[in-house]
């Protein structure tokens, strides 16, 4: 279980979390909506230590954060970032490897290599893949690279950061229905992150609203089109008309 109790973050003058508090229960696969700039990667960043909020408590495994042993703490983790985020000068293989080939994780090179391969084969990627380089692949099939890369280690946590930015509907769909098989699969506890609906439909357990610094709503994901709360509403529907305010 991972909790957020009353997290504050400011940069400078700029307030971006005002008492954040939330519950992802065990096994769950919480997805967190919100417009852009919000505090949504914020929060994530807030769980792993990149960030440190300026007030509250995040628990993980009913221990909080700062009390963790940093190194065995992140092993726990995987992560797949906007964008995937490969290195491009390695192979694919080493991309997907790359928490087993070096720190407390390594493992010796042929059995990280033969990972790598069965965690590409998890996203649907054959052994020819292995050995190519990022930006030799389309889009979707980097997601996939990043997504092997957050399973590689065997993680019982996975933040996927924008999973389904910059591709198209259909690559977006087989993502989605990929991480929703990751997470119940590997019976992982997994936050994502996402403006996309068809992903909040298709990844989500639960689903939460941050806007102005606050968890405005949160239930169960399929009580989100009956939700009462005007920004889940205004979201939800995409509207311009609400209390979210939208640049024109
Ligand atoms: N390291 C930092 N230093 C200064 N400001 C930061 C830093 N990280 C985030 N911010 C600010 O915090 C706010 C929230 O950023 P964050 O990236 O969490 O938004 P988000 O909700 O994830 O948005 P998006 O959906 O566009 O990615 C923004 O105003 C951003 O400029």
């Amino acid at each position: 279980m991972i909790t957020f109790e009353n997290i504050h973050k400011s940069f400078g003058p700029n307030h971006v979390l005002k008492g954040v508090d939330l519950t992802v229960d065990q096994g769950r696969s919480m997805v967190v909506i919100g417009g852009s700039g919000t505090g949504k990667s914020v929060l994530i960043k807030s769980v792993l230590g990149l960030i440190q909020p300026d007030r509250g408590t995040i628990t993980v495994g009913g221990r909080a954060t700062t009390r963790h042993d940093r190194d065995a703490f992140l092993s726990r983790f995987g992560m797949l970032f906007q964008g995937a985020a490969l290195f491009d000068s390695l192979p694919v293989w080493q991309n997907v490897a790359f928490r087993l080939l070096r720190g407390r994780l390594k493992l010796p090179r042929d059995q990280a290599r033969a990972t790598a391969i069965d965690k590409l084969r998890q996203v649907g990627l054959g052994e020819d893949v292995a050995d190519r380089f990022p930006a030799e692949l389309s889009g979707g099939m980097q997601k996939r690279v990043g997504l092997a890369r957050a399973i590689a280690a065997d993680p019982d946590i996975i933040f996927f950061d924008e999973p389904t930015t910059g591709l198209d509907p259909i690559m977006a769909g087989v993502i989605n229905t990929l991480i929703r098989d990751i997470v119940t699969d590997l019976g992982v506890t997994a936050i994502t992150i996402t403006h996309d609906m068809s992903s909040v439909h298709a990844i989500a357990d639960d689903v939460a609203m941050l806007h102005d610094g606050k968890i405005q709503w949160t239930g169960p994901v399929g009580t989100l089109n009956d939700a009462l709360d005007p920004h889940v509403v205004q979201f939800v529907n995409g509207r311009a008309d609400g209390p979210i305010a939208t640049i024109r």
